[in-house]
């Protein structure tokens, strides 16, 4: 779970101190945009205490519920006339923050589904009526003495408000620590355009229909941005429909301003909308996710984590596009661990492995920035090298040899040392893809690593490189 200053389990106080802030900032917010009679455009407050108790589970005991609840109180009886009342106002309030908490992490405790939010987006939607019909039923007969009205309109009002509000509110909160942000470039900010010409659009068209004109917008927002910042829009854009519907900025109906019961159909109708963007963005998220992993499967090795034959083409093919061909200077070292059979038949597969592994690493290490690194298949690897002199790749595979020759490899209280042998191609690229350089270039090295074998193994062999040993009878 999110790691934080203000709320964690080390520190009860510190916590305690925090809920009753958030809680009486969010109060005070929602008491500011009171504007017909004494119920809330819209009552941030629940959503965002629920997704902190979601967030934070250690925070789900009876403890910091009675301090969420007291903190109401408090704020309700220095700044209304409300009276008992208020007991029953505020139960309704913590009736949805509990049950939406307890229902996405009983419903964490049982996924299999690997989802960007921590629920499936129509789990959290269904979790949402189930919680604002629970709780409408309890404010609504807290608030008949205070507003004097029937319940019927009374409960509209707070389902409708609960319910908009939490699937507005509930996925921004809870998906917002995955901070890659789009790069902002002209075609990046087209969607967001979009929703900003459509709600135009609904001001200017009007009618119920005109609160569904951003839906188009919001979904290729969907397909475009990441996850949280979907959410956020969804939010901004469903909360800035419900203000200019309240103040019949978008006129829905012939009589103005909207009374309570008006305001019902058009929050449900903005909290459904705001449903399709999150369920797109959400399988969006969640394909890419299996895209990456998949291609993660095919382009790195599973044994030793450096990239497989299809990850280094995959390399080549990327790198064409961003290298000059003037740029290029290939160096292509091909690797192959000396009598690596040995190693698997006196200590056992498991033994190769883990030096395989380990190998890769240490190579890896040496390698880093300069150039890329791959399991071409068995104990054979390859390093690429794309812009790089033909001494420093001479260099760079001398270096790789001795550190894997002073290496020492453990296995089982056993220590091991190996050898490698190598063989160097260089080339300057300039005309045709490095792929194609990359091809005849693994033809030099292996006919060099070759030689290098023949001559004794443990040596790199290359044009222009004095070998170190007589060619093997
Ligand atoms: N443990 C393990 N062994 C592997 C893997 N892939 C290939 N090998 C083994 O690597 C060995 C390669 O042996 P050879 O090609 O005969 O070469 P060598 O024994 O290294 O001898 P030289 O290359 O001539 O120095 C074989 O025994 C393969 O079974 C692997 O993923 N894990």
């Amino acid at each position: 779970m999110a790691k934080n200053r203000f709320l964690s389990r080390e520190k009860p106080l510190t916590s305690a101190v925090s809920l009753f802030v958030i809680t009486t900032v969010f109060y005070f917010f929602g008491a500011s945009l009171r504007v017909v009679e004494a119920l809330s455009l819209f009552w941030p407050l629940n959503a965002v205490l629920a997704a902190v108790f979601i967030r934070y589970p250690f925070l789900n005991n009876p403890f910091y519920y009675a301090l969420c609840y007291a903190a109401m109180i408090i704020y309700d009886g220095v700044t209304t006339s409300w009276g008992t009342a208020s007991l029953l106002i505020n139960f309704s309030n913590m009736v949805f923050i509990i049950t939406v908490s307890l229902l996405v992490q009983r419903e964490k405790r049982r996924s299999t589904i690997a989802s960007p939010l921590p629920v499936h987006a129509l789990s959290l939607f269904n979790y949402c009526i189930f919680a604002a019909a629970l709780c409408a039923l309890f404010g609504a007969v807290g608030s008949m003495p205070v507003d004097r009205h029937a319940f019927y309109p009374l409960f509209a009002d707070w389902f409708s408000e609960q319910f908009s509000t939490g699937v507005l509110i509930l996925p921004c909160l809870l998906s917002m620590a995955r901070p890659q942000w789009p790069r902002l470039s002209l075609e990046n900010l087209y969607p967001l355009l979009g929703v900003v010409v459509c709600m135009v659009a609904s001001v200017g068209i009007g009618g119920a229909g005109s609160l569904a004109f951003p839906l188009p917008a919001l979904i290729w927002c969907a397909t475009r941005y990441p996850l949280p910042f979907v959410c956020l829009i969804t939010l901004i854009t469903g909360m800035t429909e419900i203000v200019l519907v309240a103040n019949s900025i978008i006129e829905i109906h012939m009589t103005s301003p909207l009374y309570v019961n008006q305001m019902f159909s058009a929050r449900l109708g903005i909290a459904t909308i705001a449903l399709c963007p999150l369920m797109v963005s959400v399988s969006v998220e969640t394909i890419n996710a299996l895209v990456r992993k998949a291609s993660r499967r095919a382009d790195y090795d599973y044994l030793t984590q450096v990239l497989s034959r299809s990850g280094i083409y995959e390399k080549l093919r990327n790198e064409s596009d961003c290298l000059a061909p003037s740029n290029r200077q290939l160096a292509v070292i091909l690797l192959d661990i000396d009598h690596f059979k040995n190693i698997n038949d006196t200590w056992g597969h498991d033994c190769g492995d883990k030096i395989l592994a380990e190998f890769a690493a240490v190579v890896n290490k040496v390698v880093g920035d300069k150039g890329w690194f791959a399991r071409m298949g068995g104990e054979e690897f390859v390093i690429v090298c794309p812009a790089m002199s033909n001494a420093d790749a001479i260099l760079l595979g001398h270096q790789i040899r001795e550190r894997v020759e002073q290496h020492q490899f453990a296995w089982k209280n056993h220590i091991h040392h190996i050898t490698v042998s190598l063989g160097l191609s260089w080339t300057a690229c300039a005309s045709a893809s490095l792929e194609a350089c990359f091809n005849a270039q693994m033809t030099e090295a292996d006919r060099y690593l070759y030689q290098a074998k023949q001559y004794g193994r443990n040596q790199l062999c290359a044009q222009n490189v004095p070998v170190m040993g007589r060619a093997a009878s």
